[in-house]
């Protein structure tokens, strides 16, 4: 099965105009439909063996796909039987229907099969299930062995990760031609344990994308500690919380690590230490600069802060850093900037406007000129220009104290690196770091503490290399 790395993730207004464009070249909803059907029912095919499977058909173009894959697995001898809401709405589905020809109970009347098939609503959802609808369907999904949605969960919004009326937990589910960001954002992502995107051969392009596993070099033969990428970390208040970044740089592939004015005794040796004052951190050599990790938010810390912007380093605010900012004040600043906020810290600065995490990090990165990481169980990377990567869920065993500031450490690092090849490319950098640290995390297994990520991170480097 195709990995969903790199793949395009596409809103429903973007896969509707995708499926026009091949309508309008000569190909019928029906015969698209059929495509779809014949897709799914493959798929089923496969998961249920000789099992009985229900298929729940809404009125739209989502239960027209399940029409036609009952057709198709009956067809092939599978124990099929099928269950709607009502009468189909759409030219499409009307004829799926009628070509299926066979018995279709009324949902709230229908007996539970084995497998379970969601062919309800899918793109075209446009509020909550009635509650009659929901209940069919969460009572069909627990007694079946194996569900699966068509698409989406039914009751998911397909653009925000939103569920508008209660979704049972789903095995599997099938996108149809590309991802929709509720195949990853939060909580609707957390509904199915498993995507698989069937290609329906629909042409679909989309600037959001999901993180991949990035391809990365060792040091080049002539090498040196400046020349890998020099990372600065400003220490302040909670001096571990900048150790545990300052580690985190040198365990993610920087050449020189420095940590500025911290006053701690657990520092790895292979961490330069020196005061912090305005020379160390207008060093040309550095390659990026970390602000933030257990800055504090009294006057040094704010002073500190001042001085890195002040600076024309790359910079990587994270934590209470980001609490001292406006948007206006870095879109101020020139040179690449990396924000980590977790979803309090970004509402704080940016202001928790209703829309998706997608849409908000693009328009927090096109309002602060920085690239976003807003981070969570639903990571999404903004670029200012536009790009958008989306990480799929990773570890939730990164929800301990610390891991903030190892992810910020390694931001860093990325950024260091890479801006020491070239011209530094801050969206590439934070995917990087971003998809680390999730590595790092799988390979840690359960309960690590957040110090444990960094022993991880020359592993997970190995796997892109
Ligand atoms: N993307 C592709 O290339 C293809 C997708 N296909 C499938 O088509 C659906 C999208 O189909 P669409 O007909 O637009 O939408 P749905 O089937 O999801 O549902 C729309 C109908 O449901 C009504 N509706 C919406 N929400 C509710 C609700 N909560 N309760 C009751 N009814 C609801 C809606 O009517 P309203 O006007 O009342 O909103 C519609 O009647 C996509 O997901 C794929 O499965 C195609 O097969 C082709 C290829
Ligand atoms: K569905």
């Amino acid at each position: 099965m195709m990995p969903l790395d790199g793949r395009p993730i596409l809103t429903a207004a973007a896969m509707r105009a995708a499926e026009e464009q091949i309508i309008a070249t000569g190909t019928s909803v029906s015969a698209l439909m059929e495509r779809v059907g014949a897709a799914v029912a493959a798929q089923v095919r496969r998961l249920a063996g000789d099992q009985e499977v229900l298929i729940l058909c809404g009125p739209g173009n989502n239960g027209g796909d399940g029409y036609v894959a009952a057709r198709l697995l009956a067809a092939a001898g599978q124990r099929v039987r099928v269950a709607a809401t009502g009468a189909p709405r759409s030219d499409a589905a009307i004829a799926a229907r009628h070509a299926w020809g066979r018995d279709v109970e009324a949902l709230g009347a229908a007996a539970p099969a084995p497998v379970l098939v969601d062919a309800l609503f899918g793109t075209g959802l446009s509020r909550g299930l009635g509650t009659d609808v929901a209940g069919a369907l969460a009572r069909l999904a627990a007694a079946a062995a194996l569900t699966i949605a068509v698409d989406l969960p039914s009751g998911a919004a397909t653009d925000d990760g939103r569920l508008l009326s209660p979704v049972p937990d789903y095995d599997l589910t099938l996108a149809l031609g590309a991802l929709k960001p509720s195949h990853l954002l939060q909580p609707a992502a957390a509904r199915s344990q498993r995507v698989i995107v069937l290609d329906i051969a629909v042409p679909v392009a989309s600037e959001a994308s999901v993180l991949a596993r990035p391809r990365l070099s060792a040091p080049v033969v002539d090498a040196h500690k400046y020349s890998r990428g020099m990372v600065a970390v400003v220490a302040g208040a909670m001096p571990g919380a900048s150790v545990l970044a300052a580690t985190a740089a040198a365990r993610g592939g920087a050449g020189y690590v420095l940590l500025l004015g911290g006053a701690s005794d657990r520092v790895p040796h292979a961490i330069v230490r020196r005061r912090f004052d305005a020379a160390a951190i207008a060093d040309k050599r550095i390659g990026a600069l970390l602000v933030g990790p257990g800055l504090g938010r009294d006057e040094r810390a704010r002073e500190r802060l001042e001085a890195a912007l002040a600076t024309d380093r790359p910079l990587v605010i994270d934590g209470d850093a980001l609490r001292l900012l406006t948007p206006q004040k870095l879109a101020a600043r020139k040179g690449p900037m990396i924000l980590t906020p977790h979803a309090g810290e970004f509402d704080a600065l940016f202001g928790a406007d209703a829309g998706s995490k997608i849409d908000r990090a693009r328009h927090a990165a096109a309002a602060s000129g920085a690239t976003i990481v807003f981070k969570g169980p639903d990571t999404v990377i903004t670029a200012p220009d536009g790009g958008v990567v989306v990480a799929l869920a990773a570890s939730s065993w990164l929800s301990t104290a610390g891991t903030g500031d190892v992810l910020a450490g390694l931001v860093a690092a990325r950024l260091a690196v890479n801006g020491s090849n070239a011209m530094p490319d801050p969206l590439a950098a934070a995917a990087e770091a971003v998809w680390l640290h999730g590595e790092a995390a799988r390979r840690a297994g359960p309960a690590f503490i957040a110090d444990d990520l960094a022993r991880h991170l020359p592993e997970a480097i190995a796997a892109c290399l």
